[in-house]
């Protein structure tokens, strides 16, 4: 089985379950995650600082993925507006593409992953669900999280920031031709990760 550069790419709107998806997905075959909306995050949060956002992006270290407050609304904004500034996203690709390539296998979740980041990826999933399930979810998650806020609130976020993303003419959200979409609405968690998991196991043998 060749696993050195075996990439697993999944793309998806908000909280549409990529993330999740990744991790188990990531533990179930000894993968490195690269959450790449986390790079996104860290850039906006910079900019929400007062920082001009290329050069937030092209300094971008790390630790700077580690600060607790990237995961709230406000955050993920102005996470969606810099992700269209064409050389933000220039700034980021060659990080995601060395994590991609790493010994041992990867996956790697955001939007243009199959796309733009790693065309080349063996497996390819397109994540989504209704926009008021994933409110919904997110909203939950939010609420566990003891952010304030409404469901209200977190459904315009989510609207937002897909209208954004998918309407940006730098990489914009959307499947790559070859993906695979699961649709989340009415999965468990658990289905949607076996499917995942069955998928990369059948390009694994496939490519062996
Ligand atoms: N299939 C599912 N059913 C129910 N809840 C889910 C499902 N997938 C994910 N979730 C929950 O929805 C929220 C958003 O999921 P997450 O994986 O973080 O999405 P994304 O990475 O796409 O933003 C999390 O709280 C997660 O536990
Ligand atoms: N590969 C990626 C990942 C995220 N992003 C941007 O970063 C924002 C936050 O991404 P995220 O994956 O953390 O957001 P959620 O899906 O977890 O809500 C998105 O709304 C996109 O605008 C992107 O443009 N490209």
């Amino acid at each position: 089985m060749r696993l050195s550069g075996f990439t697993v790419a999944i793309d998806g709107p908000a909280a549409s379950g990529k993330g999740t998806i990744s991790k188990a997905v990531a533990r179930h075959f000894g993968f490195a995650h690269l959450d790449t909306g986390l790079l996104y995050r860290a850039v906006g949060a910079k900019v929400l600082d007062g920082q001009a956002a290329q050069a937030a992006a092209e300094a971008l270290v790390p630790g700077d993925l580690e600060d607790d407050r990237l995961r709230s609304p406000e955050v993920a904004q102005a996470a969606s507006r810099v992700a269209a500034v064409p050389e933000v996203r220039a700034a980021l690709v060659d990080f995601q593409r060395s994590f991609a390539t790493r010994a041992g296998g990867a996956v790697l979740d955001g939007r243009d992953i199959g796309t733009v980041i790693c065309p080349d990826a063996q497996v390819k999933l397109f994540v989504t669900a209704h926009a008021d399930v994933r409110a919904r979810r997110r909203f939950d998650e939010l609420l566990g999280k003891g952010i304030e806020t409404t469901f209200e609130e977190v459904l315009a976020d989510v609207q937002a920031r897909d209208a954004r993303d998918m309407g940006r003419a730098d990489a914009p959200l959307k499947p790559a031709k070859d993906a695979v979409q699961i649709d989340t609405s009415e999965m468990e968690i658990a289905v949607a990760v076996e499917a995942a998991v069955s998928l990369i196991k059948a390009k694994m043998a496939g490519s062996a």
